[in-house]
């Protein structure tokens, strides 16, 4: 199977129209990642040569109305090839369109097409056609193969009068903005209408700051410089001759407000009523206000009953939940078996209720803190030396090391903290190693460290992954409240001692997050589990 091909349709859009389903499966069965796709009806009639490929073809509402379906069929197949439909040569002026060559970021090593004419040409010459292919193309490999779709042909829409051919406006400068984050297939319709609404400069505002933290499962989104690179490549790989400029923003107005030579924004059906607002603040400031084309919200036909019913980010982001979210680096000082994995997480964000059900999917469980009990239990070696840094006053009735006590003392002194870690983590590492030991003889074959401050202790190295849980600082303060009896001011300082969500996450290989009903999280961690028993079998 090829990782990217290019596709190139040469039959009327209205023969096409109702092909698109078919076509898309076709190539997906060709083709697993990337999907260039390029419209070229000239190809049928026009001797094939160097300037036949950038042909220009009008901007009309039947172009508009086929690209977007060829985007939402492509996402009711719920597959997760990458489609790319190319632009530069549809213009609303083709008489005085020129053209610039494409420059695919993907090699492409197939060629697809539903013209038997092409696959005459190709047969006759593979390697001209190749070479008249790149001058247009770049990126295309030498040894490019060729598939013919076998879709035949359908009636043609009975609606091509004038209408939808005529020709739509354009205008020089366009903008959108958006968070971009797991750029989909919302993000492309939306992105293609842009581009074939603008001809020379491009602007898209990409939010960052305060504002992302709102969104369900902030934590997971992608960083400002992913989601403009993203963008960026879109944008330069469909429409190489418009200039792109990707700015951040930081509220619904960012370059809308002080560009005056701006003429157009694209909205969506969600977002019409700040590009409303957008124009009134440009009119208190003297500014023509904006045309705005509206681009309907787009269903997802693969949502789950958990999930928005139209395709969003959030979404994806739920269902980065228990996958591999970075790739598990290869340890070679730990043995293979049993397989070591690490829960970790910030205060109250549901660690043991995830080591709960691991364990009941046959892991089993070293949990640290318990060993961090057991190791300043009195009489042994951690007992003496905590009584001799922070005095009697932490012991309690029994003579044992009072945990309230303890914890008051540390939690509002950093330095306390730091002092007690150092006593206390050797002693703890070294049980939480025995009780590995243990395990490993009994032929256990995943075990899980449980420990809420792992990676602060920089135990990753005894771990094959670390798995984080997190929820909200608002879930984890409300937990802290009714669970520890903690006052507000409290239970902000205990998460504040504490590494952030983000930070932890940008460590961890993979996320759970127990914000919601116990269900979802057990499921989460179903998944979890399933993905890695196949890791752990290819390894
Ligand atoms: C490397 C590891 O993760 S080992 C496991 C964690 N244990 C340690 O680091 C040992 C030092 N800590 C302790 O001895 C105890 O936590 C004490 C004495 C400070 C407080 O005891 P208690 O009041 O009983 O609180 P408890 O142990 O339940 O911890 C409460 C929260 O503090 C946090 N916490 C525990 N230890 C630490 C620490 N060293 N640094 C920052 N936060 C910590 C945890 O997130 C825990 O929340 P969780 O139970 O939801 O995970």
């Amino acid at each position: 199977m090829a990782k990217a091909g290019l596709l190139i349709l040469t039959q009327p859009l209205s023969h096409l129209h109702s092909l698109i389903l078919p076509i898309i499966k076709q190539a997906s069965v060709v083709v697993s990642d990337t999907l260039y796709v390029f419209l070229q009806p000239a190809l049928q009639n026009q001797q094939l040569s160097k300037s036949t490929f950038l042909y220009p073809l009008g901007f009309t509402k039947e172009l508009q109305s086929f690209v977007k379906e060829f985007y939402l069929n492509s996402s009711r197949l719920c597959h997760n090839l990458d489609i790319r439909i190319l632009l530069s040569h549809i213009s609303s002026n083709p008489s005085a369109h020129i053209a610039v060559p494409y420059s695919l970021k993907k090699e492409v090593s197939v060629l697809l097409s539903d013209s038997v004419k092409f696959q005459d040409s190709w047969m006759q010459g593979k390697n001209s056609l190749t070479d008249i292919l790149k001058t247009s193309f770049s990126n295309i490999k030498s040894d490019l193969s060729f598939s013919l779709l076998s879709i035949g042909s359908a009636e043609s829409s009975s609606s091509s009068e004038s209408e939808v051919l005529e020709l739509l406006q354009t205008y020089p400068n366009v903008v959108l903005g958006g968070t971009f984050d797991q750029l989909h297939t919302g993000h492309k319709v939306l992105l293609t209408e842009s581009c074939l609404r603008c001809d020379k400069k491009l602007t898209v505002g990409i939010t960052d700051g305060e504002r992302n933290k709102k969104k369900v499962l902030w934590e997971l989104m992608e960083p400002y410089e992913v989601r403009w690179q993203k963008v960026d490549n879109f944008v330069k790989e469909v429409k190489p001759n418009i200039v792109l400029e990707a700015v951040k923003i930081f509220d619904p107005f960012g370059p809308t407000i002080t560009d005056p030579d701006l003429q157009c924004i694209v909205v969506s059906d969600e977002t019409k009523a700040g590009g409303a607002s957008v124009n009134e603040e440009r009119i208190k400031r003297g500014f023509s206000s904006l045309d705005m084309v509206t681009i309907e919200l787009i269903e997802d036909s693969c949502h789950a009953e958990d999930e928005e019913s139209k395709i969003s980010s959030s979404s994806y982001r739920k269902r980065l939940l228990g996958t591999l979210l970075t790739q598990v680096p290869v340890k070679q000082h730990l043995d293979k078996c049993p397989y070591r994995l690490a829960i970790t997480g910030g205060i109250a964000s549901g660690k043991s209720n995830v080591c709960s059900e691991l364990e009941k999917l046959g892991a089993k469980i070293v949990n640290c803190d318990l060993l961090g009990h057991k190791a300043y239990a009195k009489g042994m070696p951690a007992y003496h030396k905590i009584i001799q840094e922070f005095g009697n006053s932490v012991l309690g009735e029994d003579e044992e090391i009072a945990r309230p006590k303890l914890g008051q003392i540390v939690f509002n002194d950093k330095s306390k903290l730091e002092k007690l870690n150092s006593i206390v983590w050797p002693a703890i590492r070294q049980l939480a190693e025995e009780e590995i030991s243990g395990y490993k003889k009994a032929g256990a074959k995943v075990v899980v460290l449980e420990a809420a401050v792992l990676l602060e202790a920089g135990w990753d190295d005894m771990v094959h992954e670390v798995w984080t849980t997190f929820v909200s600082a608002e879930e984890a303060i409300r937990r802290l409240i009714t669970r520890n009896k903690f006052n507000k001011e409290d239970a902000q300082k205990r998460l504040d001692s504490q590494i952030s969500n983000v930070d932890r996450i940008a460590r961890s290989n993979v996320a759970i997050c127990p914000e919601w009903e116990f269900e979802v999280t057990r499921k989460q961690v179903e998944k979890a589990w399933s993905l890695l028993q196949k890791r752990i079998t290819q390894a």
